[in-house]
């Protein structure tokens, strides 16, 4: 559909007869089977014409809120969307770029393979397929592996060159959690969430065959894939295993780098699998969110917080939800201070949300990437990057000044308290002990031995502490 803004006067005449239904009339309208695509179709329209200037433009005695549940609700009839996954997607965008987004759901992405360079180089791949019939073309400058395959005269995924693992077929996607990983040969790496292993082969590849891949998935039968991709890849330094990744790292631990290409909704997939439009409610989000935020603490443990060439982990989904995305991204952060977030090293994507809809994010949530199909040709993406820190180093990092300013939610969070007023209004006397502990800890980690407990003195009880204190003190502890 062909989204049109309006912005030319010429067409306010024909626009000006628009009448937005009633909540009755779309009442009228559902029982009767629903309105005839063609209304849907300029009702769409019209409401984002609308709501691009809706003071000048909005029905009077009509509230903008109408317009978007009307729309919402008109989205949901004509792209085939329940109503509770549309209001979920729509509120991702500003209005016009909503309706891109669920349009861009409607198209098929490019097809697109990664060399496999443990076995070939990517000109020599591209001028073989190019004589079998093959019309293709670098991916973007941001691949030196990725090919992207216009039309093709033999099927792509049985060719002599893929049944001998020169390629796999793989999403331009799936290629940037292992870019942002970026593990390096002879390191010790992890694959938590792993079948088929379109990431695991990737990262065996920029490893050269070197160092141990485990590569881990919990539903044992997607391992035979996984196993057969290893296989025909020539990947030697995979081991292939099925746990719970809820069991990491206490069957194994000490990773120079963990990806966790987490178990999500597939909303960033909607155009190979349409499925999602319907299937999915309020408690398979909550679900998945509680499954990702389990194992984002697992994949964090499982890292060697003193790898010499490491210490990294990477989150990606191919969901554009915030709550699988940003929001877990947020727990983690909240619950193990020695982790932060670093920049991906990916040179595009849009950045993480930091606010979304009543919801504060840790600021550095800016580094991570989001990826869409309207805007990078590609399945919807979000992809964090985060370095793991030894906890004793946070200890003493506490004593410096923070990377990332924290936000007061952060400092409510991490005191305990629940208001701002709480912090602000510190009760020296009734926390005089712990004032003392912590006074007593920080000379400790300066070398100072403390006097014996009780004797300290505290120092003029007018004195307020800094929040900053309060917290550092906290975030020691946990
Ligand atoms: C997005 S897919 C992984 C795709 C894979 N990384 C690739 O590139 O080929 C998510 C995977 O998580 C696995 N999974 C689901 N729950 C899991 C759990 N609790 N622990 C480990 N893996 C799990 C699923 O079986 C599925 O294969």
């Amino acid at each position: 559909m062909d989204v049109d803004s309006g912005e030319e006067e010429g067409v306010e005449g024909v626009e000006d007869e628009f009448h937005l239904p009633t909540a009755e009339e779309r009442e009228q309208e559902k029982a009767s089977g629903g309105p005839d695509l063609h209304i849907l179709q300029r009702r769409l329209r019209e409401c984002v014409r609308v709501l691009n200037k809706f003071k000048k433009r909005g029905e009077s005695g009509r509230s903008r809120s109408e317009h978007i549940e009307t729309l919402i609700s008109d989205i949901g009839n004509y792209y085939g969307y329940n109503d509770y996954l549309a209001e979920k997607l729509f509120y991702l965008f500003p209005v016009e770029e909503a309706i891109e987004f669920f349009e861009a759901n409607e198209v098929a992405r490019p097809v697109t393979i990664r060399t496999n360079t443990l076995r070939t180089r990517r000109r020599d791949l591209a001028q073989i397929l190019i004589n079998r019939g093959v019309n293709l073309e670098p991916i973007g400058k941001w691949t030196n592996v990725g090919l992207q395959v216009f039309e093709s005269s033999v099927p792509i995924g049985a060719t002599p060159e893929y049944l001998a693992g020169h390629y796999m077929l793989q999403a331009a996607s799936s290629f940037l959690p292992v870019i942002a990983l970026s593990p390096q040969p002879n390191e010790r790496v992890l694959d938590m969430a792993s079948a088929p292993g379109g990431k695991t082969t990737h990262m065996s590849a920029l490893m050269q065959n070197t160092g141990v891949i485990f590569a881990n998935d919990a539903n044992k039968a997607r391992t035979k894939s996984l196993t057969a991709n290893v296989h025909r890849l020539g990947c030697k330094n995979v081991v292939v295993c099925s746990y719970d990744g809820r069991e990491f790292p206490k069957v194994m631990g000490g990773f120079d780098r963990v990806l966790l290409d987490a178990p999500c909704s597939g909303t960033g997939v909607i155009s190979k699998d349409s499925s999602v439009k319907i299937n999915k409610s309020d408690r398979d989000f909550t679900l998945l969110s509680h499954l990702q935020k389990q194992l984002i603490l697992c994949a964090i443990d499982s890292i060697n917080p003193d790898s010499k060439t490491g210490g990294y982990f990477v989150y990606s989904t191919c969901s554009v939800t915030v709550e699988e995305n940003e929001g877990v991204v947020d727990y983690a952060l909240k619950k193990r201070p020695n982790i932060k977030l670093v920049d991906t090293g990916l040179s595009f994507g849009r950045e993480g949300f930091t606010q979304y809809r009543g919801k504060t994010f840790h600021p550095s949530v800016h580094l991570t990437r989001r990826f869409y199909p309207h805007v990078h040709n590609m399945d919807g993406f979000f992809v964090a990057k985060f370095k793991v820190e030894r906890r004793s180093k946070v200890k003493a990092k506490d004593e410096e000044e923070e990377d990332v300013p924290m936000p007061m939610e952060f400092m409510l969070e991490k005191t305990g308290a629940t208001t701002n007023s709480e912090v602000t209004a510190f009760d020296e006397n009734e926390d005089k002990k712990y004032i003392e502990d912590g006074k007593r800890r920080r000379m400790r980690a300066k070398g100072i031995r403390p006097p014996p407990a009780g004797g300290a003195k505290t120092g003029s009880s007018k004195k307020t502490v800094a929040p900053e204190a309060a917290t550092t003190e906290v975030a020691a502890d946990a």
